[in-house]
């Protein structure tokens, strides 16, 4: 399938797996797969996380999946594609979801977890989304080797939804959301320019409450109907979701 999406970088593949617990369970063996490839090539793997129940079901899997210990864990550069602007270990955050799951039990390195900094560590969201974009621009990250994405029923990605000004945020790595349609209202989001920068992009995608956002994003839709539309990775764009998400392709 080929997108009409006006960012083109590379065709869009589908895989369809049967039902959520399958699509975790076969993201979490593609993951250390193509994190060991990742380190084989380049000694670190830059890898972007998201939120959602999908995004944390994920670490569920790879905790419980013996070939996590074929990864070097402590060369893993690990980013969030959004968080909610809440503090530090707050439970309705992304990256606290996805620790609780099973991301916390794997041998990071703490220094390699760039976490978005919250209102206790920020004067606000657009503080919190300048320092997390001088984190990406030191990093020496050329690219993001895995990016990660939930979709909203919605057709967002990331904290960037259709229709909302942030969206279409221009040259900058990272911006401030307010008043989200999706609480909490405040967030810092990747911008699409960012998102881009990714070897692969992988939408991951279950339940049929998705399955218009699927055809919306794998057909090319436009920026008021699909933010997952105008993302793709720069070697490889997947979309991996189980079969009520896949039931309107
Ligand atoms: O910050 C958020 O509100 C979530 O991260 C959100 O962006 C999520 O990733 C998608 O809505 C998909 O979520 P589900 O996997 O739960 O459907």
């Amino acid at each position: 399938m080929t997108t009409a999406s006006p960012h083109p970088a590379t065709d869009v593949e589908v895989v369809v797996h049967p039902g959520k617990q399958e699509l975790s369970d076969a993201i979490a063996a593609r993951l250390v797969t193509a994190v060991v490839d990742a380190q084989a090539a380049r000694g670190v793997a830059h890898l972007s996380l998201t939120g959602g129940s999908l995004g944390s079901d994920i670490w569920r899997s790879v905790a419980a999946l013996p070939a996590r210990h074929a990864v070097d864990w402590s060369r893993v550069e690990l980013w969030w594609g959004d968080e909610r602007y809440l503090p530090a270990g707050d439970p309705d955050r992304n990256d606290v979801q996805n620790d609780d799951a099973g991301l916390a039990s794997l041998a990071l390195d703490p220094a390699h977890v760039h976490r978005v900094p919250g209102p206790d560590a920020s004067e606000s969201a657009e503080a919190s989304a300048t320092a997390y974009a001088e984190t990406v621009r030191s990093s020496g990250a050329g690219a993001f080797d895995i990016m990660i994405l939930g979709v909203g029923p919605d057709g967002h990605v990331a904290s960037l939804f259709p229709g909302h000004p942030a969206q279409q945020t221009t040259d900058a790595i990272a911006v401030a959301v307010h008043d989200s349609p999706k609480p909490p209202p405040d967030r810092v989001s990747l911008t699409f320019e960012a998102l881009r920068r990714s070897r692969q992009v992988w939408f991951v995608v279950a339940g049929a409450d998705k399955a218009e956002a699927v055809v919306n994003g794998t057909t090319g839709a436009t920026l008021d109907v699909s933010s997952a539309a105008q993302v793709t990775g720069e070697e490889r764009t997947l979309w991996l979701v189980d079969a009520d998400a896949a039931q309107r392709l």
